[in-house]
């Protein structure tokens, strides 16, 4: 199956398998790729992952890894052993750990791609500081983008608002993944650090999460349609 041309990765967060695998049937892999997370994952294990990849899916495991360095990469290598597309970690694990699962990687000639999380798109610079972090999530991002970049990552999970700033800064090149991203009609939920389809396109995004604004719609395809149009008017 070649890789979709598409930026979009529509995040399965269901459940069961079953309500996961009803929406990856009615999605076509040439137009998008698939993300499993947390909850998937936790309730279904691998078999996901299998399933999708059965169907022609480029999968990206969205687990965000944080430990010590040998226990990451071991589940970086996991990952990578299960022939996901992406997978990621926590860049706040630090240098040593991000090096570590990239060379995991590159000494096995493993072609999954690796990225590390930022700053979660659902906080804003008051939720952060009550983290300890002193500065804004900008100033944030900045710091762990170029961590991830020096560490020897392919990209990082941020919030499109930043996508421009590290297209600057890491380069064409280095992915931005980015989620928090909402139609205009939808309402903002849990994130806090959002921004429309069309406008994280123009901002330098490299690859769009959706999740709820398509999993959660009344009708689903159309949602997802709909985006597709706002992304074709660009072009
Ligand atoms: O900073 C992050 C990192 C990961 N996510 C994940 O993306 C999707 C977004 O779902 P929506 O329903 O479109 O809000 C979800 O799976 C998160 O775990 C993120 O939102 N922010």
């Amino acid at each position: 199956m070649p890789a979709p041309e598409s930026p979009l990765i529509i995040a399965l967060d269901y459940a069961d398998l079953g309500a996961a695998l009803q929406l990856a049937d009615a999605l076509d892999p040439a137009r998008c790729r698939v993300k499993v997370g947390k909850e998937l994952f936790t309730r279904v294990g691998p078999v996901a992952v299998e399933a999708l990849h059965r169907r022609g899916f480029q999968v990206f495991l969205d687990l965000k890894f944080h430990d010590i360095p040998n226990t990451v990469a071991g589940a970086v290598e996991a990952a990578a052993d299960q022939g996901v597309w992406m997978v990621n970690v926590h860049a706040s694990g630090g240098r040593r750990m991000m090096e570590a699962s990239a060379e995991r990687l590159a000494k096995r000639g493993l072609e999954t791609h690796l990225i590390a999380v930022t700053v979660l798109t659902s906080m804003a610079d008051g939720e952060l500081q009550e983290t300890g972090v002193s500065g804004s999530a900008l100033a944030q991002v900045e710091r762990l983008a170029t961590l991830t970049l020096e560490s020897g990552l392919d990209g990082v999970v941020c919030s499109a608002r930043e996508s421009a700033r590290l297209r600057e800064l890491c380069g064409a090149g280095f992915l931005r993944v980015t989620p928090g991203i909402r139609p205009a009609s939808a309402g903002q939920g849990d994130q806090r650090r959002v921004m429309t389809p069309d406008a994280a396109m123009a901002a330098g995004s490299t690859h769009l999460v959706i999740g709820r604004a398509v999993t959660q719609a009344a009708d689903p395809m159309a949602a997802l349609a709909d985006i597709e149009r706002t992304l074709a008017r660009r072009s």
